[in-house]
C-alpha cells in the first residue's frame, strides 16, 4: 500500500489531512513531527506533508526538522509544507518568515499564477481557508510563487524540481473549495502514488492485530449504542467471539428512552450473549452535584465510567477469569480535540472528551481499535459488518451525554425537562425528513429565567436553545438554515409540552469559533 505521512505541528486540522488523502484512496498516517528519521524512512512514504500549528518558526523552541531530515527528503520524497509547514520550509532554504500586520482568517481569494504542476486544473482565482499570522516574506532561492492573496504575496510557492511546496492556505480544509483536486495533483501527480487503499481490507488486518494481542483474553467494551462503539462491538464478537463483554451503563445524563433501545439492539437484535446494562444513575449524578465547570464535569464523567467498569469487571471475573481489557469506540478525531492527537503537547487543548481523560492509577489495559479512523469510515464499517441502518445513521452523541448539553450545574429535574425538550427535536427533525442530512441536532438547557405569558398567566421560566448543525466531520460545522416553519413547530411544541421551558431559541453561530456541544 503506497503511503503519505502527515508530520504534526499540532495543527487544529492535521487530521484533516490525513483523512482527505484516505479519501482520495490512499493511505495515509499522522506522526509527531519529531519522529525518529528511521522509522518515517522504513514506511517509505511516497509523499510527506508538514501540518500547520499554533507556533511560529522564529520563536525560540518551535518545533522544527532537522537538517538530516531535509537531506533525507531533498530530491528523493516530494514534500508540501501547509500554513506552519510552509514557514518551516520557507525558513529552511533560506527565505523569511515574519509576523505580517495583516492576519487573514477564514474564506479568501487566492490568484493562481502557475496553472501547472501542483495548480493543475485551477480557476484564475480560487477561494481557499486561511488562519495565520506569519507568512513567507522572502522567497527561497529557486522557489518560485505560485500564487497570491491581496496582503499575502508567497502564498504558494514551489520548487519543482526538487518537489518541495508551500502553501500559506489549508487545501484539507472543506472551505478551500478546490482543495482536495490540489492534494490530489500533489499525491496523484507528483507524489505519484497509487490510489489503492479501501477500508474493506481494514477490518481482516484489525481482526488478526485484535486476536494477535488479546488471545484468549475476556474484554470488556464500554459501548453507548453510538456508532463508534457499536462498531467495535461487532469487530471484536468477529474476532474473539463471546469473549467480549459489551457494558452500556446508564450515567443519568442519558436521552429519553436510550435505555430500551439501546438494550433491544443489543439483547435482541444483535443477540450478544454477554451485553450487560448496568444503572449507575444515581452515583453519576450523585458524583455530579453542584459542578459547574464544563471540564470538571468531563472528568468526573471519564473517571465515574472507568469506576463502573472496574466494578462490573470484578464481577464478571467471578465467572469470567482473565479480564484484562477495556475496549473503547475512540476515533480519531475525539484524541484531536482532547489534545492526545500526535501533536501531543504543541497543539492547544479546546475540550477533554471523557473517554480520553482516564484515571493514571487504571488497571484495566485500554484497547481502542479504531483510533486512527475517522467517523465516515467507522460508519462503512458498520456497514459491512452487518449493524442496523438505524444505528449507523444516529447522530454522534458525546459520552457526558446531557451533563454538557444542561448547562451550569446539573439536577435530575432539569435532565428530565431538558430530555423532553430534546425527544421533540428529533421527533420533528425526522418528521420533516432532515435526520440523515444534518449533521447533529440536539436541545441545550440554559440555566436562566425570563418572562412569558401562557393563558393569560405570567410565566418565569427557564431558557431553551436549540442546536441543529451541518458538519463533514466535526471539526468545522454551519447552523442549519431549517425553514422556520419547522423551528417554529419545534418551539412550540416545546414550550406547550414541556413543563418548566417558556421561551426557545435558535443558536446560529458556526464552529469554529464556536463548537458544536455547548459545554
Ligand atoms: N453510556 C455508556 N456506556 C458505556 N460506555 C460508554 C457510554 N458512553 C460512552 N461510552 C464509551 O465512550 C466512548 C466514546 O463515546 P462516543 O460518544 O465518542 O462514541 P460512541 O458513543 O461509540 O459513538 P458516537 O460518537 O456515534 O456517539 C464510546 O465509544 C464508549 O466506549
Ligand atoms: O464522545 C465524545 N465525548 C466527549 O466528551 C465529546 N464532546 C464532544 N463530543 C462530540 O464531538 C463533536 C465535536 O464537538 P465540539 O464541537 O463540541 O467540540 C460533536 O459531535 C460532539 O457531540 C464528544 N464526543
Ligand atoms: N495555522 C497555522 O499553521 C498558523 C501558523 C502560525 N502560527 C501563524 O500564525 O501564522
Ligand atoms: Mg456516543
Amino acid at each position: 500500500m503506497d503511503l503519505i505521512i502527515v508530520l504534526d505541528f499540532g495543527g487544529q486540522y492535521t487530521h484533516l489531512i490525513a483523512r482527505r488523502i484516505r479519501e482520495l484512496g490512499i493511505y495515509s498516517e499522522i506522526l509527531p513531527y519529531n519522529a525518529p528519521l528511521e522509522k518515517i524512512a522504513n514506511l517509505n512514504p511516497k509523499g510527506i506533508i508538514l501540518s500547520g500549528g499554533p507556533s511560529s518558526v522564529y520563536e525560540k523552541d518551535a518545533p522544527y526538522l532537522k537538517q538530516e531530515f531535509y537531506e533525507y527528503a531533498k530530491g528523493n520524497i516530494p514534500l508540501l509544507g501547509l500554513c506552519y509547514g510552509h514557514h518551516l520550509i520557507g525558513q529552511y532554504f533560506k527565505g523569511k518568515v515574519v509576523a505580517h500586520k495583516e492576519k487573514e482568517f477564514g474564506k479568501t481569494e487566492f490568484i493562481v499564477k502557475r496553472h501547472d504542476y501542483i495548480f493543475k486544473n485551477t480557476n484564475p482565482k480560487e477561494i481557499v481557508w486561511m488562519s495565520h499570522g506569519d507568512q513567507v516574506e522572502r522567497l527561497p532561492p529557486d522557489f518560485e510563487i505560485f500564487g497570491s492573496t491581496a496582503t499575502c504575496p508567497i502564498a504558494a510557492m514551489g520548487n519543482i524540481n526538487q518537489k518541495i511546496y508551500g502553501f500559506q492556505f489549508h487545501p484539507e480544509v472543506y472551505h478551500t473549495i478546490h482543495g482536495k483536486e490540489i492534494l490530489r495533483n500533489f499525491i496523484i501527480d507528483i507524489c505519484q502514488a497509487q490510489q489503492n487503499w479501501k477500508i474493506d481490507d481494514w477490518i481482516e488486518g484489525a481482526i488478526k492485530d485484535i486476536q494477535k494481542e488479546v488471545g484468549e483474553k475476556q474484554i470488556i467494551l464500554g459501548l453507548s449504542g453510538g456508532v463508534d462503539s457499536s462498531v467495535v462491538a461487532l469487530l471484536l464478537k468477529k474476532a474473539i467471539g463471546n469473549n467480549v463483554h459489551p457494558i452500556f451503563v446508564n450515567n443519568g445524563v442519558l436521552r429519553k428512552n436510550e435505555v430500551e433501545q439501546v438494550c433491544d439492539w443489543f439483547q435482541n437484535q444483535l443477540k450478544f450473549e454477554n451485553f450487560h446494562y448496568v444503572d449507575a444513575e444515581t452515583e453519576f449524578l450523585e458524583a455530579l452535584k453542584g459542578i459547574e465547570d464544563p471540564e470538571e464535569k468531563r472528568k468526573i464523567i471519564g473517571h465515574q465510567f472507568i469506576k463502573v467498569f472496574e466494578k462490573t469487571a470484578l464481577k464478571l471475573e467471578e465467572i469470567h477469569p482473565n479480564i484484562e481489557y477495556l475496549a473503547q469506540g475512540t476515533i480519531y478525531p475525539d484524541r484531536v480535540e482532547s489534545q492526545a492527537g500526535q501533536g501531543g503537547k504543541i497543539s492547544s487543548k479546546i475540550k477533554s472528551h471523557h473517554n480520553l481523560t482516564l484515571p493514571d492509577d487504571m488497571k484495566l489495559k485500554i484497547l481502542e481499535p479504531l483510533k486512527d479512523l475517522y467517523k465516515d469510515e467507522v460508519r462503512k464499517l458498520g456497514f459491512l459488518l452487518g449493524l442496523p441502518q438505524e444505528l449507523i445513521g444516529r447522530h454522534p452523541f458525546p459520552g457526558p451525554g446531557l451533563a454538557v448539553r444542561c448547562i451550569g450545574d446539573i439536577t435530575k429535574e432539569k435532565l428530565d425537562t431538558l430530555r423532553d425538550a430534546d425527544a421533540i427535536v428529533i421527533e420533528e427533525i425526522k418528521k420533516a425528513g432532515l435526520y440523515d442530512q444534518i449533521w447533529q441536532a440536539f436541545a441545550v438547557f440554559l440555566p436562566v429565567k425570563s418572562v412569558g405569558v401562557m393563558g393569560d398567566y405570567r410565566t418565569y421560566e427557564y431558557l431553551c436553545a436549540l442546536r441543529i448543525v451541518e458538519s463533514i466531520d466535526a471539526m468545522t460545522a454551519n447552523f442549519a438554515k431549517l425553514d422556520w416553519s419547522i423551528l417554529e413547530q419545534i418551539s412550540s411544541r416545546i414550550i406547550n409540552e414541556v413543563i418548566g421551558i417558556n421561551r426557545v431559541v435558535y443558536d446560529i453561530s458556526n464552529k469554529p469559533p464556536a463548537t458544536i456541544e455547548f459545554e
